[in-house]
């Protein structure tokens, strides 16, 4: 019997989040593992025209939740949504909702975050920031809270090379910045921002920073642990390899490269790729939960979620698992054939954005134009490299993150936990799961349907074609042009040609004598 499995049985956990890609995953492994949980409040803000029930209704039906649906048949009933907007204060939760939260809660996990790289200071501390902090306080009145457990990453110190799992403090304290938000406009602060974030790449990583110092100042008398996941990637093993539902990190780029609109990427071919799947991280924040609730550590522990030092991938090897995968399942209707390349110069990374990326790109809308269509292929390629700019900062740098907490953690749990919320790096097979990963975007993002195979291999063969035919006849038309205007041209030209003609005739004579 799983320790961790029984530990969450009869208890009500609070998950913020719960609608994003970690939250998904952290929800359906709960409930597959533990189905007589009492309750699991989410916190759900209605978006996008759809409301909190249809949000929740949606998330239940996918196939995501199909084996739960079988060990937990009741799920519906003991999912509980709240209203709840973590911009706003309280969390715009009613009295009544708020009441049941304090009272009941037994366990939280803190998923919900921004996780885009460019959000403006002031949106980025407001939820990064500010929202830890409301939570934390809530916590803090809930007589029967267990654990708290707050979701960082690996990166909100990646100005530091080699990471310890300690929290390492920023200059400014986060309540300053946070009172200094409050009576600052947005122009001062844009002005700021680069200043504050130092030598941190983005408002992400500096505001997840300040987040686990938060944690750390205010969450002293709670039983608090943090979890520092690197690039979370689609599922390894649960509840099926290969589930993913949104574009950020590799997802995107995958997609890019499948559809052979990203040729070439300003990478560290041997920096290391240190992606985690989904499961892992899940696997990991659930032990830690019961973890941080049955053992109470003294202090608050932190946990890195990372494969580098345990089973190291390098991009290169990523990139050329990825390419392999295209070439057995290939994505439909690509512009070009995928066929990725990494480049470590600037300068001839600018020549292959423009000769790879925009060239075609501009040839491309060029020819929608002639045929009367609205041309659209530019302005995707600049978005596309605007994404890929915000990528370059992890893609050209490898870090070393301490695992001792996580390898003591493996440590404590018994075999059948082990087995149950495997989150052991090393037992994952790259090509195997690169594999399923691509397969997955094309299935879960993309919607494609395997049966279409044969067609996009066709697909192609016409793109192969159509590249040959390009090439080669934009060699002869510069060749035409220089044999026209220069004597060097022409004397190599009749070279070449007196040189093939006496190469056959050497071969049609040795081979009439061997006869
Ligand atoms: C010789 C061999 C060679 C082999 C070569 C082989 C190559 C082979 C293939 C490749 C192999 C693998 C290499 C991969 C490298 C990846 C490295 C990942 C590092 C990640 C590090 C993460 C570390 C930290 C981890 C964390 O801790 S946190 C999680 C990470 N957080 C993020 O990843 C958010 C990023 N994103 C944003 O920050 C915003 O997205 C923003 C970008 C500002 C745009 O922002 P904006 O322009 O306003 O527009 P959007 O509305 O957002 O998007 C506008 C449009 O772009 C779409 N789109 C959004 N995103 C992405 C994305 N990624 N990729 C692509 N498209 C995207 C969106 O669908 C929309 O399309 P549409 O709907 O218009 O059609
Ligand atoms: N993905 C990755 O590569 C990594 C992620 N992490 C961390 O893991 C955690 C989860 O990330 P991930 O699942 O990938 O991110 P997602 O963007 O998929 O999910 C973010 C979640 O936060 C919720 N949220 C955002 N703003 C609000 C708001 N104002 N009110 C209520 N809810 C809100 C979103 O709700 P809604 O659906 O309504 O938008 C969504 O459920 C984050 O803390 C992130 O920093 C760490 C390392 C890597």
């Amino acid at each position: 019997m799983s320790m961790i499995a029984a530990f969450y049985g009869g208890k009500s956990i609070l998950i913020t989040g719960a609608t994003g890609f970690l939250g998904k995953v952290l929800m359906e492994k709960l409930f597959r593992t533990s189905p007589n949980l009492k309750v699991i409040y989410i916190l759900v803000r209605p978006k996008a025209g759809q409301t909190l029930q249809q949000r929740v209704f949606q998330i239940l039906n996918s196939k995501l939740f199909e084996k739960v649906k079988e060990v937990c048949p009741n799920v519906h009933e003991k999912i509980r949504p709240i209203c709840a907007d973590l911009n706003q204060n309280d969390f715009g939760i009613s009295k009544e909702d708020m009441q049941e939260l304090l009272s009941c809660t037994n366990i939280i996990f803190h998923c919900a975050a921004t996780v885009r790289f460019d959000d403006p200071l002031r949106h980025a501390v407001q939820l990064n920031v500010t929202a830890t902090q409301q939570l934390l306080q809530m916590a803090s009145e809930m007589p029967r809270l267990e654990a708290f457990i707050h979701i960082s990453t690996a990166y909100s110190n990646c100005n530091l090379k080699h990471i310890d799992e300690v929290i390492y403090p920023c200059p400014v304290e986060p309540k300053k910045i946070i009172d200094s938000l409050e009576w600052l406009d947005d122009a001062i602060v844009d002005e700021i921002t680069p200043k504050l974030i130092g030598d941190r790449p983005n408002t992400y990583t500096y505001t997840k920073a300040l987040g686990e110092m938060v944690v750390h100042q205010e969450g002293r008398n709670l039983n608090i642990a943090i979890i520092r996941p690197s690039i979370v990637g689609a599922t390894w093993q649960e509840p099926f390899p290969g589930w993913v539902d949104n574009l950020n990190g590799p997802s995107g780029m995958i997609i890019a490269a499948g559809k052979g609109f990203l040729r070439s990427l300003r990478a560290t071919p041997m920096a290391v790729a240190d992606l985690i799947p989904v499961d892992t991280v899940v696997n990991l924040t659930l032990a830690a939960g019961w973890y941080t609730a049955v053992h109470r550590p003294k202090s608050t522990l932190i946990y890195h979620c990372t494969s580098g030092n345990l089973n190291p991938c390098n991009w290169l090897k990523m990139g050329l698992y990825v390419l392999a995968t295209f070439e057995k399942v290939p994505f439909e209707k690509a512009f070009r054939r995928p066929n990725a390349d990494f480049t470590t110069n600037i300068l001839s990374n600018q020549y292959w954005n423009a000769v790879s990326h925009l060239a075609p790109a501009i040839i491309y809308d060029f020819y929608l134009r002639l045929t009367g269509r609205k041309p659209r292929m530019t302005k995707l390629m600049n978005r596309l490299l605007r994404t890929i700019s915000m990528l370059e900062y992890f893609i050209n740098r490898s870090w070393e993150w301490s695992t001792a907490n996580t390898e003591m953690l493996m440590s404590e749990l018994s075999p059948e936990d082990q087995r149950v919320f495997n989150f052991d790096v090393r037992q994952l097979n790259w090509l195997e799961y690169i594999e399923n990963y691509v397969l997955g975007v094309k299935k879960y993002l993309l919607k494609e349907d395997m049966a279409g195979i044969p067609k996009a291999k066709q697909h192609l063969k016409r793109l192969r074609n159509i590249h040959y035919l390009f090439n080669t006849a934009l060699f002869l038309i510069i060749w035409r042009l220089l044999i026209a205007r220069s004597q060097m041209a022409r004397n190599i030209w009749l070279f070449i040609v007196s040189f093939c003609y006496k190469f056959l005739s050497y071969f049609r004579a040795s081979s009439t004598l061997k006869v």
